[in-house]
């Protein structure tokens, strides 16, 4: 799955400054971070309702969704998906429970 991601963060990468006539990355990056952020958000809502109506085959197209607009809104902010993974890997092993416990109050 790292891997998928990785390939697809990379071609999002290579779109920037490429002709919108031809890619759709092109184009949202073309037209900012905000709409590339409003455009995850969108995304985010269609998959929400498809989790909600508990479609198990629509949600996978939508997460999908999600995941591509997720790229391209972090490749608008110029924030690495190795930084995100990285995070991730920070947190690895050690339960929300237990971090929000240690949460100053
Ligand atoms: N993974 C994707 C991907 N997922 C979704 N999309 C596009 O995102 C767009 C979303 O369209 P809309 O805003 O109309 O939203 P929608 O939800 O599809 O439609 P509505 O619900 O609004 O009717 C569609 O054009 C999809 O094809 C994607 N476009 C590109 N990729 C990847 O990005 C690569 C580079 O693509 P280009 O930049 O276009 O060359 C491709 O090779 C793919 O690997």
């Amino acid at each position: 799955m790292t891997d998928t991601l990785t390939r697809l963060a990379a071609t999002i990468d290579a779109r920037r400054g490429a002709d919108p006539a031809s890619s759709w990355t092109a184009q949202l990056l073309a037209k900012g971070p905000e709409k590339c952020a409003e455009k995850f958000g969108e995304e985010a809502v269609e998959a929400i309702i498809e989790a909600v109506r508990g479609d198990r085959a629509r949600l996978t197209s939508e997460a999908a969704d999600v995941l591509y607009h997720l790229l391209v809104m972090l490749t608008a902010r110029e924030v690495p998906l190795a930084d995100v993974l990285a995070e991730l890997d920070r947190r690895e092993g050690r339960s929300g429970v237990e971090e929000k416990a240690a949460r100053p109050r």
